[in-house]
This record gives C-alpha cells, structure tokens and sequence, in this order.
C-alpha cells in the first residue's frame, strides 16, 4: 500500500458498504453481509481473484480479468497487483463509506 493513498489507509477500519456489482463479487469469494472494512473487501477480492483463478499462473502477480466481472468493474484488462492504483479508482467509485 503506497504511502500516497494514506486516506485509503487511515480509512482502512471504517464501515463501507459495497455497490451491488462489487458486493456480488465479495459474496463469490466468500464474504457475508452488505458491510465490510476495507481490509476486508480487500482480503475477500483477493479470494475472488484465487477462486477465479484470475491470476497469471506464471507471473503470479499479474492479475487477468478482461473476461470476468471484476474487470468490467476496474475498467481494464489486466492489471499488477504491484499497482494497486487502479483498484483504488474503482473502490472509491464502489464503496460507500457509512459514517456511523
Ligand atoms: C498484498 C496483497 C495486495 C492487496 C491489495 C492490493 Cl491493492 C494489492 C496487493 N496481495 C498480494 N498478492 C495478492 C494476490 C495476487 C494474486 C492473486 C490473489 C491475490 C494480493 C491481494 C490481496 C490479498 O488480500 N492478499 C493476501 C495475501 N496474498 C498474497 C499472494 N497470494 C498468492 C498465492 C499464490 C497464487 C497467487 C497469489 C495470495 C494471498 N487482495 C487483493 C485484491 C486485489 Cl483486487 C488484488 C490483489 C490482492
């Protein structure tokens, strides 16, 4: 997690609530519920990624998701999981932050 998303990272122990797009993904890999920590979220879309077996078998850091609903969400194809960038883009667009 690059030092510059720091407000991704100070929020990472709020409540959000997932789009439905994203929360069907989330609930493929595993998760419960309608509300997540972003840790979580993360941790449940890296599940989805294993379970769909979207990651590249030889650069295991290469994520291939142009055929799959998580790359309809992201916008992209492929992506490294080295850049999280993108997937910053997208969550900030897919989860909306419950200030309880
Ligand atoms: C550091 C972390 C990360 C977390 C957030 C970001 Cl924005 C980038 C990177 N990370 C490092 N590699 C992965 C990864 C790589 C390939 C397949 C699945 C996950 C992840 C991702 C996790 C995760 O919760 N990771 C737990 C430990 N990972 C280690 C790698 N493991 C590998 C096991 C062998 C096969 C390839 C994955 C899986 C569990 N959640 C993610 C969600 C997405 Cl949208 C994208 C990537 C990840």
């Amino acid at each position: 997690l690059d030092p510059s998303n720091r407000d991704m990272q100070d929020s990472e122990g709020d409540a959000v609530r997932p789009q439905p797009d994203l929360l069907k993904l989330l609930h493929t890999a595993g998760a419960k519920g309608d509300t997540f920590t972003l840790k979580q979220v993360m941790y449940f879309l890296g599940q989805y990624i294993m379970v769909k077996q979207l990651y590249d078998k030889q650069q295991q850091h290469i994520v291939h998701c142009g055929t799959d609903e998580l790359g309809k969400l992201l916008g992209i194809t492929t992506f490294s999981v080295k850049d999280p960038s993108p997937l910053y883009e997208m969550l900030k667009k897919n989860l909306h932050k419950i200030s309880c």
